[in-house]
């Protein structure tokens, strides 16, 4: 393995990045793109665990807004992510590339169920890992599993592959005058409110001393320009 800054990574996808150009659902163009970058990050050493979103299909506050129970909705949300996770194993699996998809929320006739013993032996066995079902809990969100994850699988960074390049001083797309950050502190993150991640995903990785890496995914190889320590992203760390 040469080059690569980060060996252990947690990835973080959100939900709405498979559907493309689409409103919502999954888009196989993209979903096999998104493949193709995971493998070419495990063919140059990297070791990768995916936590993937569910926001393309359900999300339990959307949910609740029509009038569904909360939890019933979050429910809804995680088995999106389950869905998610393995429209990515099959991307992965005919790129000839294992993936296991460890649940959160049990599923056990579709899926294995997450333990951090069963993470820890795929990664170390070369094997992607897509942590799917959230936490298993409602009233979270899968940027607080994907630090979670990070902790458990005791992973170097935590990239955060989203539609924009970086974190700003404001939502960038709701304000053109918004300028990006490189470098944050995690302290920073949190109290500027700057919600590309909710607080407690900052509060868990900074706690970990886990960097978090935010990244646009929109061109193809910025996964492995990442992983390389290169590539327009915003660091937050210490
Ligand atoms: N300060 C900010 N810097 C960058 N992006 C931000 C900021 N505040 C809000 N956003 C929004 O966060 C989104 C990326 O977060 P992500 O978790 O991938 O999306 P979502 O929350 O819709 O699942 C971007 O679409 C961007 O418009
Ligand atoms: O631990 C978790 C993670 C996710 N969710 C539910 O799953 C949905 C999809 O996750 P998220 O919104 O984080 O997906 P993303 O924004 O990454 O697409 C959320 O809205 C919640 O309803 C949950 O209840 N518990």
């Amino acid at each position: 393995m040469t080059g690569l800054r980060w060996k252990r990574v947690l990835v973080k996808l959100s939900g709405e990045a498979l559907a493309g150009q689409q409103a919502m659902g999954i888009d196989p163009d993209v979903v096999g793109r998104i493949a193709d970058d995971l493998v070419s990050a495990v063919r140059l050493g990297a070791e990768i665990g995916v936590v993937i979103g569910g926001g393309n299909l359900f999300r339990g506050a959307w949910l609740q807004k029509q009038g569904t129970d909360r939890v019933t909705g979050d429910h809804m949300g995680m088995m999106a992510t389950v869905m998610n996770a393995l429209a990515m194993r099959e991307a992965l699996a005919a790129r000839g590339l294992k993936a296991s998809v460890l649940s959160g929320l049990p599923i056990p006739t579709v899926c294995d169920t997450f333990t951090q013993r069963g993470g820890l032996e795929h990664l170390a066995s070369d094997r992607v890992v897509l942590f799917a079902g959230g936490t298993g809990s409602p009233f979270f969100t899968t940027d607080t599993t994907a630090a979670l994850r990070a902790a458990e699988m005791r992973c170097d960074a935590i990239l955060k592959a989203t539609n924009v390049d970086g974190i700003y001083t404001a939502d960038p797309k709701k304000d053109p005058n918004a300028e990006r950050y490189d470098r944050l502190t995690f302290e920073e993150a949190i109290s500027r409110d700057l919600k590309v991640l909710d607080t407690s995903a900052f509060a868990l990785a900074r706690d970990n001393a886990i960097p978090i890496i935010v990244f646009s995914l929109q061109e193809a190889g910025a996964l492995i320009e990442v992983l390389a320590g290169r590539g327009r992203a915003t660091v937050v760390a210490g």
